[in-house]
C-alpha cells in the first residue's frame, strides 16, 4: 500500500516504526556527531569526487524534499571510507521552519539551517540504486551543512527552479548543473555506518559528513520554505522541518579524516 509517511504530527518520524520497524534498528541515521569522540583511522583515504554536469536531468518536488536527479554517467565518488566506485543518483535537502534548525546530523548537539545529501550507489557491485539500497555496502551519502549567512550563488540555479515545482509531484527540466559547485573547499569528513533518513530507512548507507559547511542566505532559505508538501488544489502546507532528528548511536563509532 502507499505509505503516507511525512513530517507532520500524525505521520512524522516518531510514527515511522509502525510501518518501518527498522526505524528502531542498530544503525539508524542521522546521528549527533561529537568531534572529540571521533576516531582517527589510518585506513581512511581522502575523498575523490568527480561529477559530469551534463548528466543532471531533472528537478522534482517529491512531497518530502526537492531533488535533482542524474542520468547514469561518470559521476563518481571514490576513496574516503569506501571501496570501489559509487555513482551519483540524486541530491536533495532537508531544512527547518527557521534559520536555527533544519539539518539532520548535528555537531555537539547543534543543528544547521539545512543539510544537502548527495546520494551515491555502489555501481561496482549492484545494477542500480534500488538493488544497492538493499545491501549494507550499497549506498554512500555525502552530507553537507548549510549555514545561514551570505547568499550562495552556486545554489541559485536550484533556488530559481523551485518556482516551477511548488506542488508535490511536479518536476521540471534541470540540466548542465555541476553539483561539485555545492561542495565546500575542504573535503575533510566524519564517517559512520548508517541508514536512509526517510522510509524505508534501509541500513545500507556509508555516511560521509563534511566538516566544512557551505553558506545559504536567509532569502534563499525562504524559497526552500515556499515549496509545498501538498498537491495543487489541496490546502497548501509549506515544506519545512522535513528532517529526522538524531538517532541512538548504539554500537557504532564515528571515524574522522584526517
Ligand atoms: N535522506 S537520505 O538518507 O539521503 C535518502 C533517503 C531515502 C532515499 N530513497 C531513495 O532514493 N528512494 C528511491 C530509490 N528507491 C530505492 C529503493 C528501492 C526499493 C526498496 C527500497 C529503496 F530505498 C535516498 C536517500
Ligand atoms: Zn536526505
Amino acid at each position: 500500500m502507499a505509505h503516507d509517511w511525512g513530517y507532520g504530527h500524525h505521520n512524522g518520524p516518531s510514527t515511522w516504526s509502525k510501518s518501518f520497524p527498522i526505524a528502531d534498528g542498530p544503525r539508524q541515521s542521522p546521528i549527533n556527531i561529537v568531534p572529540d569522540q571521533a576516531q582517527h583511522d589510518p585506513s581512511l583515504k581522502p575523498l575523490s569526487i568527480k561529477y559530469d554536469p551534463s548528466t543532471a536531468n531533472g528537478i522534482l518536488n517529491n512531497g518530502h524534499s526537492v531533488q535533482v536527479s542524474f542520468a547514469d554517467g561518470d559521476n563518481s565518488l571514490t576513496g574516503g571510507p569506501v571501496q570501489g566506485t559509487y555513482r551519483l543518483a540524486q541530491f536533495h535537502f532537508h531544512w527547518g521552519s527557521t534559520d536555527h534548525h533544519g539539518s539532520e546530523h548535528t555537531i555537539h548537539g547543534k543543528p544547521f539551517a539545512a543539510e544537502l545529501h548527495l546520494v551515491h550507489w555502489n555501481a561496482d557491485k549492484y545494477a542500480n540504486m534500488a538493488e544497492a539500497a538493499k545491501n549494507p555496502d550499497g549506498l554512500a551519502v555525502v552530507g553537507v551543512f548549510l549555514q545561514v549567512g551570505s547568499s550562495n550563488p552556486q545554489l541559485q540555479p536550484v533556488v530559481d527552479a523551485m518556482a516551477d515545482i511548488q506542488n508535490m509531484g511536479t518536476q521540471h527540466t534541470f540540466s548542465n548543473f555541476n553539483p561539485s559547485t555545492l561542495l565546500p573547499n575542504s573535503l575533510d569528513y566524519w564517517t559512520y555506518d548508517g541508514s536512509l533518513t526517510t522510509p524505508p530507512l534501509l541500513e545500507s548507507v556509508t555516511w560521509i559528513v563534511l566538516k566544512e559547511h557551505i553558506s545559504v542566505s536567509h532569502e534563499q532559505m525562504a524559497k526552500f520554505r515556499s515549496l509545498l508538501f501538498t498537491k495543487e488544489g489541496q490546502h497548501p502546507c509549506h515544506m519545512q522541518n522535513n528532517f529526522r532528528p538524531p538517532q541512538p548511536l548504539k554500537d557504532r563509532k564515528v571515524r574522522v579524516y584526517p
